[in-house]
């Protein structure tokens, strides 16, 4: 049977309407394609727990989540991932690289420009039309 896993993405925002985008590196799995940084759930954390500490580890720097915007299941190759999605504010440092191989600003309306990972489509939509 395939492995599920149960991801949490921070969809974080700036004050210019930005989006931050992380490229995943090419020898991550899903390589090179655009994601909201983030990660799987561990046993006991909740979703919010988990999204701060995914932060806090990818990107050396503290959040805070509001609503949530996307909860999609996609079936990949090779394992199904829930993706549930949350609206972020930076509350304090600055994003930098450490597992991914770039992190890039990108305003909402171009966000369709990236090759995002399929199971982010849903949120990609929704947030262009919102
Ligand atoms: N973080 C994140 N993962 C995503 C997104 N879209 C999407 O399909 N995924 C997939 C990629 C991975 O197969 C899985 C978990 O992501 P991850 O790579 O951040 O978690 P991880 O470090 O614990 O996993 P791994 O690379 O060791 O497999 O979810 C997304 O927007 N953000
Ligand atoms: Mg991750």
């Amino acid at each position: 049977m395939k492995k599920s896993v149960h991801v949490v993405g921070a969809i974080i925002e700036n004050d210019h309407d930005e989006i931050l985008c992380a490229l995943r590196g090419p020898e991550m799995t899903l390589p090179n394609y655009w994601e909201f940084p983030g990660g799987k759930i561990e046993t006991g954390e909740s979703r919010n727990e988990a999204l701060k500490r995914e932060i806090r580890e990818e990107l050396k720097c503290t959040i805070e989540v509001f609503c949530h915007v996307e909860d999609t299941t996609y079936e990949y190759e090779k394992v199904i991932v829930r993706l549930e999605t949350f609206m972020c504010k930076i509350i304090s440092g600055t994003p930098s690289v450490t597992e991914h191989a770039e992190l890039k600003w990108v305003s909402r309306k171009e966000l369709n420009t990236l090759n995002w990972a399929p199971a982010d489509i849903p949120a990609i939509e929704k947030l262009l039309s919102n």
